[in-house]
């Protein structure tokens, strides 16, 4: 793929490629030129098209590798079993896309469908988009930076044909990158419910979700919860309950008593998950009452019962 070297501090502004944010960019005639340019209509046709989306829920991580994709990936499957439910679930880990895999969607490369984008569906009710079926191959790497990066995902937003959607959950890289900024500065006009952040018990997890919690005040963008994923383990060779490892204690909890945000729950470490991400398969199916699924549904509760609270306080905002 094509490399674009350019990090002028203006690239991500809407004046952009209008030589204004530009002054003493070393880059200043690509940014010139246009690319990655933000016009203000692309906010618009993005707030457009977000209109046929009821929820937009962020997923986010401190540190990468703690779950976030696994969760993205699960929400979806766990909304979707209300086939009266329409969701979307869009992939905009620009560096380590792993939802093709999780999805068992591995191959798929982007569908045309009129001027846009269609996603790709693993169920009737539920559509996928990532970042991954851009890609020639599983390992081919993107090496998008700046503008270009934004433009993919100001293109993801605006030209991917979602149609009437209840649900569209975002799967983001780790950390506070531009990819965050964008999304957030996209959707913030469509109104975003808010985010949900994931984390592991350990302290080196923790410490960035701090940050991460800091990003979404600075930006204000709600938080919705966060998740203790790989909280405890489940040995699978025992069988009672009594012998099943308890969750951690401190880690999450106290993180966020501390800092007043909502614990919505801890999924223990189990086995059966990495195996069905590399199955591409949902470990609901093939685990429907272990602890782990058990965790996720009470999760998944939590954020539903949390969306409609958003969604009615809009309405009466609307109304009054
Ligand atoms: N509760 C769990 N128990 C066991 N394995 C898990 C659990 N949650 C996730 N995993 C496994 O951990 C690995 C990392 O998960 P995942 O890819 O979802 O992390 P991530 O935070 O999205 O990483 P990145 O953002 O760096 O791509 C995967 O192999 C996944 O199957």
């Amino acid at each position: 793929m094509e490399e674009v070297p350019h990090d002028c501090p203006g690239a991500d502004s809407a004046q952009a490629g209008r030589g204004a944010s530009c002054q003493g960019c070393p880059n200043q005639r690509l940014c010139a030129s246009g690319a990655g340019a933000t016009p203000d209509t692309a906010i618009e046709e993005i707030k457009e098209k977000m209109k046929t989306v009821k929820h937009k829920i962020l997923v986010l991580s401190g540190k990468g590798g703690v779950g976030k994709s696994t969760f993205s990936a699960h929400l979806a499957h766990g909304l979707a079993e209300d086939e009266n439910t329409q969701i979307a679930l869009l992939d905009i880990d620009i560096c380590g896309p792993s939802i093709p895999k999780i999805m068992g969607l591995e191959g798929e490369q982007v569908h045309q469908s009129g001027s846009g984008w269609s996603p790709v569906y693993v169920e009737d009710n539920l559509g996928v988009m990532s970042v991954g079926f851009l890609l020639s191959s599983p390992d081919d790497a993107v090496i998008w930076r700046g503008p270009k990066k934004n433009g993919m995902i100001k293109q993801f937003l605006r030209d991917v044909d979602w149609g009437e959607v209840d649900y569209l959950i975002v799967d983001t890289p780790p950390g506070t990158s531009d990819e965050h900024l964008s999304v957030v500065r996209y959707l913030a006009t469509a109104h975003i419910d808010g985010a949900v952040i994931i984390t592991t018990p350990q302290e080196v997890s923790l410490q960035d979700v701090r940050k991460e919690i800091n990003f979404c005040r600075k930006v204000k963008l709600p938080i919705i919860g966060v998740v203790e994923n790989m909280s405890g383990f489940i040995c699978p060779k025992c069988k009672k309950e009594s012998q099943i490892f308890p969750p951690t204690t401190g880690g999450a909890e106290l993180m966020c008593q501390d800092l007043e945000v909502p614990l919505l729950g801890r999924v223990p470490l189990d086995p059966l998950i990495g195996k069905n991400c590399d199955k591409g398969q949902s470990f609901f199916i093939d685990a429907p009452d272990s602890p782990a699924t058990l965790a996720y549904r009470s999760i998944i509760q939590r954020i539903q019962e949390f969306c409609n609270l958003h969604q009615s306080k809009e309405e009466n905002l609307i109304s009054s």
